[in-house]
């Protein structure tokens, strides 16, 4: 008898989703799968809708009230799918399992060790020594730990904009998300850390999937599994691995639509 091919579940589908901000078309009719163990690059001109796109994952976008979203977007956690609009689903639980690091870092205004214990304590009550233990790792994790380690206490607005992106980094890894959502992580990294930090997510992505939106060319070489061009608020391209490895298919993409 034939074996039965085993099709893997996504753990995130985007479908027909449609936002307006005060009535104008920002996403239109979007749909995105995103397996296990994949990182998905979203690219696309400034403007065309890629950190809505991430915003509307975990629904950022409400923050706005002129804002109207259609569509819909699912998670799976621990075998069980999320309808992520349905007005019963727990909107606190599940900003804790999506991590979102945005583009600019937006640290707290208290202590480094309070930026990443806080929400240890507070949203999974853990206790002092296991949040210490999860503190340390975590800044291990994005290469913090030694340059902090001895000033844990001092406001996290001390740090440099490359470090304070780190930190926001840890601050979402800590609490072991189920989805990470990067709207360009390494924007304000030196070229040392950027490495760092995309070797960091080439490891992260086999624990969670990730959906990034990055504007440089030769991360998107180095990191995608997948790329989905924006324009417009449309999906106009994609490209699997084999594409974008392949420069002269990716150089065309990226002519035809930058
Ligand atoms: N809260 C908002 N209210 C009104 N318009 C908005 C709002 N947020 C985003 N937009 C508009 O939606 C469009 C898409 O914005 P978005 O930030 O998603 O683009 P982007 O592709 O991430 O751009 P960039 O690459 O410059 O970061 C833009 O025209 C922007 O002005």
């Amino acid at each position: 008898m034939e074996r039965m091919k085993r099709i893997p579940e996504p753990m995130l589908e985007i479908a027909d989703l449609s936002v307006r901000f005060a009535g104008k078309q920002v996403l239109e009719s979007v749909n995105l799968d995103l397996y296990p163990g994949e990182l998905v690059m979203a690219i696309g001109p400034s403007g065309s809708g890629k950190t809505t796109l991430l915003r509307a994952v975990n629904r950022l976008n409400e923050a706005y009230p002129h804002c109207n979203t259609r569509g819909q977007v699912r998670i799976r956690l621990a075998d069980r799918w999320w309808d992520i609009y349905a007005p019963s689903t727990p909107l606190a639980e599940l900003r804790l399992r999506v991590g979102m690091v945005f583009q600019h870092p937006n640290p707290l205004p208290f202590s480094i060790y309070k930026n990443v214990a806080l929400p240890l304590r507070i949203s999974l009550g853990m206790n002092p020594k296991e949040t210490l233990l999860r503190v340390q790792r975590a800044l291990e994790a994005v290469q913090l730990w030694s340059e902090v380690k001895d000033r844990l206490h001092d406001s996290a607005l001390t740090l440099s904009g490359g470090q304070q992106q780190r930190l926001c980094l840890a601050r979402v890894l800590a609490l072991e998300p189920a989805l990470l959502l990067l709207d360009e992580p390494t924007a304000s990294l030196d070229f040392k850390a950027t490495r760092h930090i995309e070797a960091l997510f080439q490891t992260l992505k086999q624990r969670y999937p990730i959906l990034a939106v990055t504007h440089n060319p030769g991360q998107m070489r180095r990191l995608a599994d997948r790329v989905m061009v924006l324009q417009d608020g449309r999906c106009v391209a994609a490209m699997s691995r084999p594409e974008i490895e392949d420069p002269e298919h990716s150089r065309r993409v990226m002519e035809a639509f930058f």
